[in-house]
């Protein structure tokens, strides 16, 4: 038998004996993504939204930045997120960061897909805010590392940034606290300065709340030499 006959058999086979679950309200669906009721509720960030971070706005303003960046402009260019961080959204983020859940890099890369194609430029290096070694040991993975490779395997860049000192989370902490604590946390080693000199950069990370690690890194890298950056996240708190 044609072995793409025996995939389908196969594939028809697993759906009855695991039907795929939701991965937020845990029915039974369709498909390898969240169930129809459950994509009708993801809050999908859609303009207008600021232009800098990215923040959705309740109207369209005639400069297209929120008054935030327009006081303080951000170290990064740009900043997309895909989703507001609602219950769904935070659902799908806590699975794949503390659960294990790396069948969902493919959903959420969807979900990030058409900011990614957005602010993808040529020559760029993409690289995932890093996780303390520490951390990562226990974690076994770094969650905003598999989107990033999954999106960009060839421009994956993960050595170029470190995080040079563990910091507690960013949990329960307001703004000043946010920046204090990832405040000189990260570093590029002195032998990948040469590898990014000029080049443009996207950085992702799962969430976004102040941008306090968004922007620590992008000043890192900034001082290391490296050209334009902006910041893909898969969902921010708005
Ligand atoms: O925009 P910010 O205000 O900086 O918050 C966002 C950051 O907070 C979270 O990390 P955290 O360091 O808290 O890790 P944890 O959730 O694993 O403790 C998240 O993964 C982002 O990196
Ligand atoms: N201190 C850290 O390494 C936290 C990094 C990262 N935000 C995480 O996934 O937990």
């Amino acid at each position: 038998m044609d072995s793409g006959y025996l995939n389908i058999w196969f594939n028809q086979l697993a759906n009855i004996l695991l039907p795929h679950l939701c991965p937020h309200c845990r029915t039974f669906c369709e498909g390898a993504g969240l169930c129809a009721a459950c994509w009708q509720r993801l809050e999908q960030i859609s303009t207008p939204f600021c232009s800098c971070c990215g923040r959705p706005l309740p109207y369209a303003l005639p400069d297209t930045r929120c008054a935030r960046c327009w006081v303080a402009p951000p170290p990064l260019a740009s900043i997309r997120a895909a989703c507001r961080y609602d219950d769904i959204a935070s659902t799908l983020v806590i699975r794949y960061k503390h659960a294990d859940a790396l069948h969902l890099t493919p959903l959420l890369a969807r979900l990030v897909r058409r900011f990614f194609d957005e602010l993808s430029e040529p020559n760029q290096l993409v690289i995932p805010i890093p996780l303390e070694r520490r951390r990562y040991f226990r974690r076994r993975y770094n969650q905003s590392a598999e989107l990033a490779r999954y999106m960009a395997p060839d421009n994956f860049a993960p050595s170029l940034l470190i995080r040079q000192r563990n910091t507690p989370s960013q949990a329960g902490k307001n703004r000043q606290q946010r920046i204090d604590n990832v405040r000189g946390a990260f570093a590029v080693p002195a032998h990948q300065k040469p590898a990014l000199a000029n080049r443009p950069i996207m950085l992702i990370d799962d969430v976004m709340t102040t941008g306090a690690t968004l922007f620590e890194a992008a000043k890192t890298l900034q001082m290391a030499g490296a050209g334009s950056i902006c910041g893909l996240v898969i969902a921010r708190v708005t």
